[in-house]
């Protein structure tokens, strides 16, 4: 019997991935809740015949206590999305507090749920919810708060086979993301792609170094690519429906017992970054850099899943020349954007109006 929640359910992604949900066989109860809408999505999934018994939930009549009661699993795609020329960044004034409001809330009726987040700043929202949660009695577990960078997965994927010449392989094609969610900060280990990557006899290796410098800059910046074609009219929400719907089934079947799922995610280091500390220091190296770097407390790693969240932190691993430089220059966004997260909750503890 799992209760899975979506929050922010009626937008682009939350239909979709509600959707997805509803037809996954190991979810038995969906809560869907948002500031509008739900009732009538949460009516019309319902006429699907598979297990899962769909409600539908707004702020009155204490909408969010009742959607989170009970909840195993909650996924948060609420808040605004990008139109073209802005960052991700650009979102964290309203988003933050939008992420902050309903994780206040997971911390008060789901404390002991696996929180899955998709709202951008992806970068920063996590430290947020970790944040709430440790004002709370016994609710912080890192084990089970991440941060959805499973779509910067999917699109390495895809971009590798269709490079690799054969396109109907994608789902075949598993690529480690490292970092974080935003930009540069996104780092494909295009070295570890298994199966590697092709060189078609006749390729020079010039040719080769642009063509992996070329397909980084384009999963770096994919979303950019999905903002710019809709032109207005918000960012990726169907892939990154299939994204999310993707990491819930992995950690449901984690959870189920099943060993071996192996899948990167943004997620609180439990060192405190000190592991990842010394590796890119020898990245550092690697890449010729001979400023110090930033401690992150957060990262993007390859993580094994298991009955409690995540299992076990993959290091990054060998990594090419180029990829130690990509990784090293994700470093100082990465440190501001956690910093970021972190301080607004410590601010908003002084000043309530945040
Ligand atoms: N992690 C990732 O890879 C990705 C993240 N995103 C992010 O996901 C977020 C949502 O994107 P879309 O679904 O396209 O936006 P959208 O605007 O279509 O939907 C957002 C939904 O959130 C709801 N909402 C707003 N405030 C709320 C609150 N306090 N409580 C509950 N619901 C609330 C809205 O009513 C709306 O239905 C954006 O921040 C976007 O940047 C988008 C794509 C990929
Ligand atoms: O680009 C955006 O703003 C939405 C997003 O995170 C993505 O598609 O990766």
């Amino acid at each position: 019997m799992v209760k899975a929640v979506v929050l922010g359910a009626a937008g682009g992604i939350g239909q979709p991935l509600s959707l997805l949900l509803k037809i996954n066989p190991l979810i038995t109860e969906l809560g869907l809740y948002d500031i509008v809408n739900t009732p009538g999505v949460a009516a019309d999934l319902s006429h699907i015949a598979t297990p899962a018994k769909v409600a539908g939930y707004l702020p009155p009549d204490d909408g969010l206590k009742k959607v989170l009661t009970g909840a195993e699993l909650v996924v948060i795609p609420a808040g605004v999305p990008r139109k073209p020329g802005m960052t991700r960044d650009q979102l964290f004034s309203i988003n933050a507090g939008i992420v902050k409001s309903l994780a206040t809330g997971i911390a008060e009726y789901a404390p002991k749920a696996f929180v899955l987040v998709i709202s951008n700043p992806v970068n920063s929202t996590v430290p947020i919810v970790a944040e709430v949660f440790k004002k709370y009695e016994g609710v912080y577990d890192p084990k089970r708060i991440f941060g959805v960078t499973t779509l910067d997965v999917i699109r390495a994927s895809t971009f590798v086979a269709e490079s690799n010449g054969t396109p109907g392989a994608s789902a075949d094609v598993v690529v480690p993301v490292v970092g974080g969610h935003s930009g540069v900060t996104i780092v494909p280990l295009l070295s570890q792609s298994s199966p590697a990557l092709e060189t078609p006899s006749g390729e020079t290796p010039d040719a080769f170094t642009s063509r992996v410098a070329a397909l980084v800059k384009r999963i770096q910046f994919g979303g950019d690519e999905v903002v710019k074609a809709k032109d207005g009219a918000g960012s990726a929400t169907l892939s990154m429906a299939y994204a999310g719907a993707e990491f819930a089934s992995k950690l449901l079947r984690a959870i189920n017992g099943e060993k071996g799922i192996v899948t990167p995610s943004f997620v609180a280091l439990p060192d405190g970054g000190k592991a990842l500390a010394e590796e890119l220091k020898t990245l550092a190296v690697q890449a010729n850099y001979n400023e110090e770097l930033a401690t992150l407390e957060y990262f993007s790693s390859n993580i094994t899943l298991g009955p409690q969240g995540v299992d076990k932190i993959h290091p990054i691993g060998k990594v090419s020349d180029e990829e130690a430089k990509l990784v090293v220059a994700a470093v100082p966004e990465l440190a501001t954007n956690i910093t970021t997260g972190v301080t607004y909750i410590a601010e908003a503890e002084k000043n309530p109006k945040l």
